[in-house]
């Protein structure tokens, strides 16, 4: 913010600095008040523009997570501090950015000031005011001076001790067995910082100039995520999902691995931060067709997004690599499992506890599994996500915010059916679901199955309650292979049976049966109310 004496001196000043006729007439119209007078100049608002105004701390970042993400504390951790600092070395670029324009400003409006002093000092001399500086006195041109030559002195020692120090780049590379949060973790993080974010598959992605896309897709995404808005781009978040896939391929000597390392070369420029040139053909909806009907056109437009603080988040499975980490561990720690089957490796520490082979990855076993060192080297954070164990898919069922079983009850609720299920029935779906081997991502896949006949049978029948418990779960196990097979025995009741309902949640869930209870009481209770309400008012 730039402190001014006068409306004429901001307005002159801001008129010799403005080379373009837009600024010019922002300079018209700044509000200005005579004493104190604040430009609050949409200079310095376009340089904060890019700027995220309110980092959350690593805690409360973390504290945010955990309402969505079941488990992962190291995971949660190690992002919530990655991301904080990142953001903190995009501010900080920013304020450096604003600070030498500032200066440049500060110096300029000096000289116009120190010219103007003159001016007036010359006409006291002269013994009379020329018209255009009529009510600036010599005191408050002296004043404006000192002030300048404050705020100046001011920016120049602002970063003073730390003018050579530039804050590196730290972009994430987060492995884990699918369904385990990776994904997830990357849009929560963005929605909580409000940032735009794209998600790409680097399965297909290729080298430029051959049939695929190129890596500059995944820039593109995120400017259209961030409607087209370059400053919103620039501080956005990009996850390369499935990077496990464009590792090395000992191919034949002389072929190009196209699809593998030579992505990987080109993902080098636009991870380290580099601007990248895009054409790419907006939709603009002003144009007609010959019947006079609005069409959606689209023109091409060239865009240059600055990558250096985009935040680039990779992520894939990697399958295998842990057990090359046991292989390799295997000297000094002692590998509890030794077979092809599809389970994570597990590594007992030293002090007895156990870990996923995973969490002990080093760059030096992504090198191994194929990735190259220039890459992993520009990917300094490097994070693991622990596979999911069963009470993680029964939490994961139950507890987040956007919880599996809320989002069905609330399908349910849309055509009248109250949705029960026990957490006998909850924990015989994580069991399935942990069998499969798909992680969190399996829970949906078998929810659908186990609801697909109830929500077929329900709507507009005149049931009214729906009970799901371990039977109707191991009804399900019974058709496991059969997938036209979806009669499973879920308990249904009409509006009369609402004690049955309750009495069954009770037999197999105690919790359950209260809640109902409660819940049964409490819309009496309202119901009962309403009556009344509705009685008193005839
Ligand atoms: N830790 C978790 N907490 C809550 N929900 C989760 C968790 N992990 C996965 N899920 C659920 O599973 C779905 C799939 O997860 P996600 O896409 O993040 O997996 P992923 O690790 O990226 O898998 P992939 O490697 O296959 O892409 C999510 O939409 C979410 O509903």
């Amino acid at each position: 913010m730039i402190r001014f004496q006068s409306k004429y001196s901001c307005k002159n000043y801001l008129m010799s600095v403005c080379k373009n006729a837009t600024w010019k007439q922002h300079c018209s119209s700044l509000i200005i008040t005579r004493s104190n007078s604040v430009a609050s100049s949409k200079l310095s608002s376009s340089c904060l523009s890019n700027k995220l105004n309110k980092i959350p701390t690593p805690k409360k970042l973390k504290s945010f997570l955990d309402e969505y993400i079941i488990g992962q504390d190291v995971g949660k951790k190690v992002l919530s501090v990655a991301v904080y600092n990142h953001y903190l070395r995009v501010n900080d670029k920013l304020k450096r950015t604003e600070s030498e324009k500032r200066k440049e400003m500060l110096e300029e409006q000096l000289k116009i000031e120190k010219e103007r002093l003159k001016v007036l000092q010359e006409d006291r001399e002269d013994g009379g005011i020329k018209t255009e500086t009529k009510y600036l006195d010599d005191t408050e041109a002296r004043h404006g001076l000192r002030n300048l030559e404050l705020q100046l002195s001011f920016e120049k020692n602002r970063f003073a001790g730390d003018c050579d120090l530039e804050l590196s780049k730290s972009n994430v590379l987060m492995v884990g067995p699918s369904g385990s949060g990776k994904t997830l973790l990357a849009t929560t993080l963005a929605r909580i910082l409000d940032v735009p974010i794209s998600i790409t598959d680097c399965t297909q992605l290729t080298q430029a100039g051959y049939i695929g896309e190129d890596v500059e897709v995944c820039i593109e995404r995120l400017l259209i995520n961030a409607d087209y808005d370059i400053a919103k781009t620039e501080r956005g978040i990009i996850v390369l999902d499935e990077i496990d896939k464009l590792a090395k391929t000992n191919g034949s000597p002389g072929t190009k691995d196209v699809s593998g390392e030579g992505v990987q070369q080109a993902l080098l420029k636009i991870l380290e931060g580099h601007p990248v040139s895009l054409t790419i053909k907006k939709p603009v909806n002003n144009e007609k067709d010959k019947n006079g009907n609005r069409v959606m056109g689209k023109k091409e437009e060239t865009f240059v997004i600055d990558t250096s603080n985009i935040l680039f988040i990779l992520t894939g499975a990697f399958v295998g690599l842990d057990k090359a980490i046991a292989k390799r561990l295997r000297g000094n720690e002692k590998a509890l499992s030794d077979n092809d089957n599809i389970d994570i490796e597990e590594i007992v520490l030293k002090n007895g506890s156990k870990t996923s082979a995973l969490s002990l990855v080093t760059p030096t076993d992504l090198a191994s599994f194929g990735l190259i060192p220039e890459l992993i080297g520009r990917v300094p954070v490097l994070t693991a996500l622990e596979p999911l164990k069963k009470q993680d898919l029964f939490n994961i069922l139950k507890e987040p915010k956007n919880a599996i079983l809320n989002q069905y009850s609330y399908i349910f609720k849309q055509f009248g059916v109250k949705l029960a299920v026990t957490d006998e029935a909850l924990k015989s779906i994580s069991q399935l679901a942990l069998q499969n081997g798909t992680g969190a991502r399996g829970l949906r896949g078998i929810m659908e199955k186990l609801l697909l006949d109830v929500n077929f049978n329900c709507p507009e029948s005149g049931i009214k309650y729906v009970l799901i418990n371990s039977k109707t779960v191991n009804s399900l196990k019974e058709h496991e292979n059969n997938l036209s097979a979806t009669n499973v025995k879920a308990q249904y009741y009409s509006r009369g049976q609402v004690d049955d309902f309750i009495h069954d949640a009770y037999e197999e869930d105690h919790k359950l049966g209260l809640e109902l209870d409660s819940f049964f009481n409490i819309t009496s209770a309202i119901e009962g109310k309403k009556r009344d309400e509705g009685l008193n008012s005839i």
